[in-house]
């Protein structure tokens, strides 16, 4: 869907006058914007960035209102976030084969969750879009060369190589194009799903395939967004995984500004790169350009709060992302670690409580537990576990629902993390070490994780 055309019922623009068809979001421009590629031919990235902005939107304004609501269902506590994928996804070939994988364990996370809880699970991918990546320091030494470091595949290439590490214009259109087919893979999932013809993605006494694809009418209940929508749902006592949504972190502002369209039908504008955008730890700085930019654009956001965030910051960005306290709107997705989690975390609950902001409370229990280990960046499963234990005896103590988890996990069985399900020290993480940039839980440590959610959310 291409909305940059002037709308019907769009008056007449007054040179010079801001211009309906001009989106708001373009105001990120006049701001601070932190992290940001150094594109090596600028002309052919302002091209690029005009052939995007004309191609076909990624998602639909009615599916992200979709999520907007299923989100305020988390909020009120009547739903979970089950929100997981890469740290940085690949793109071409490789991503898209990395799609089944990470569609069945994430699914069987949800489906986890949600039987043990007997209510559904609002699942979303950190998928079909999250090739960018913030780094702590720009530049890295291997093997005696100092190179500027991998930024995710929409900027630069992994390989140790100061041709591959340069900031190509041209790798946003391959993130698109990688973008679209795994929307398609997600969809032809979604509809072998539906058909049956993924006998494994059935639970065994599921109801037999009548030979109708499911119509998708939107009738604004909760049971309509579980059944269309959400990873699992309850039929009869049988579960089944339907859809996943996408999210990613908006980063590179080029990129995202190509995808803001304007919904004619609502007189919004729509982040269509994909249905929740949300804003990194190191981009979150309430007078910068990402702020504004999210701040902008009607889909739900999250937002990354670390353990030195303070309260009177965390509610500032809630006022401005979050201006009409809209239930749902906001998802903070908290990553103080499991050391500090306890004691952080608790007059921030505090604080948005009081501001008035119905948020989705998330833990990401991976960004804060990050150690190196045998020179390379690991996570112990233990520090992870204990950071969502810490999470929902904050939230409970507070008085507010632990909504949702944020997890870096892969589709298959890595040894990325330390601990039980994984390699049990240093030496062990070589044999199927494969991330682009964080440690991801392997699928057996993504089901045990859910299993601990699972018993926090059952034991009330
Ligand atoms: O995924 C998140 C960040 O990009 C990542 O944690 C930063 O890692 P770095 O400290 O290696 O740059
Ligand atoms: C960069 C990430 O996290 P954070 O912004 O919380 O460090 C991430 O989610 O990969
Ligand atoms: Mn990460």
């Amino acid at each position: 869907m291409i909305l940059t055309e002037t709308p019907p019922g769009t008056p007449p623009t007054t040179p010079g006058a801001p211009s309906a068809t001009i989106p708001p979001a373009a105001n990120w421009r006049t701001l601070p914007a932190v992290q940001q590629p150094t594109w090596s031919d600028p002309a052919l990235a302002a091209r690029v960035m005009d052939h995007l902005a004309l191609q076909p939107s990624l998602t639909a304004p009615a599916d992200v209102r979709r999520l907007g609501a299923a989100l305020a269902h988390v909020s009120a506590g009547r739903a979970f976030l089950v929100q997981a994928g890469d740290c940085a996804e690949p793109v071409g070939a490789a991503g898209l084969a990395a799609v089944r994988g990470k569609h069945r364990v994430i699914g069987e996370m949800a489906e986890i969750i949600s039987s043990a809880w007997n209510a559904p699970t609002v699942t979303v991918g950190r998928i079909a879009g999250q090739y960018a990546k913030p780094r702590s320091q720009p530049q890295e030494t291997v093997d005696g060369r100092t190179l500027p470091v991998f930024r995710g595949s929409m900027v630069n290439a992994p390989e140790p190589d100061p041709a591959a590490r340069r900031h190509d214009p041209r790798r946003m259109l391959t993130a698109y194009h990688t973008a679209r087919g795994v929307l398609g893979e997600l969809h032809l999932i979604a509809h072998e799903t539906a058909s049956g013809q993924l006998s494994e993605l059935w639970a065994p006494d599921a109801e037999p395939w009548t030979g109708q694809l499911p119509t998708r009418p939107w009738d604004g209940t909760l049971r309509s967004i579980v059944r269309d929508y959400g990873q699992t749902r309850r039929t009869d006592g049988t579960w089944r995984r339907t859809g996943m949504w996408t999210s990613h972190e908006a980063l590179v502002l080029d990129y995202e500004q190509a995808f803001v369209r304007l919904d004619p039908f609502t007189g919004e504008h729509y982040l269509l790169s994909t249905h929740q955008p949300w804003i990194g730890e190191r981009t979150r700085q309430t007078d910068g350009a990402h702020v504004a930019f999210a701040a902008r654009i009607a889909n739900p956001v999250g937002l990354k709060v670390g353990p030195d965030a303070d309260p009177a910051t965390v509610v500032e960005l809630c006022r401005r992302l979050d201006p009409h306290r809209r239930p749902g709107r906001l998802t903070l997705i908290t990553r103080m670690g499991a050391a500090r989690v306890r004691d952080r975390l608790p007059r921030i609950v505090r604080a948005v409580e009081e501001a008035g902001h119905e948020v989705v409370w998330a833990c990401d229990p991976m960004h804060g537990n990050t150690v190196t280990e045998g020179g390379r960046k690991t996570r112990h499963l233990s520090a992870v576990h204990d950071e969502i234990r810490g999470f929902f005896e904050v939230l409970r103590r507070a008085g507010q629902w632990p909504g949702g988890v944020h997890l870096e996990v892969a589709g298959d069985h890595v040894t990325e993390c330390l601990g039980d399900h994984g390699p049990k020290d240093a030496a062990g993480l070589a044999r199927a070490y494969r991330t682009l940039c964080d440690p991801r839980l392997n699928d057996d440590q993504a089901r045990a994780t859910a299993g601990l959610i699972a018993d926090l959310i059952a034991r009330g």
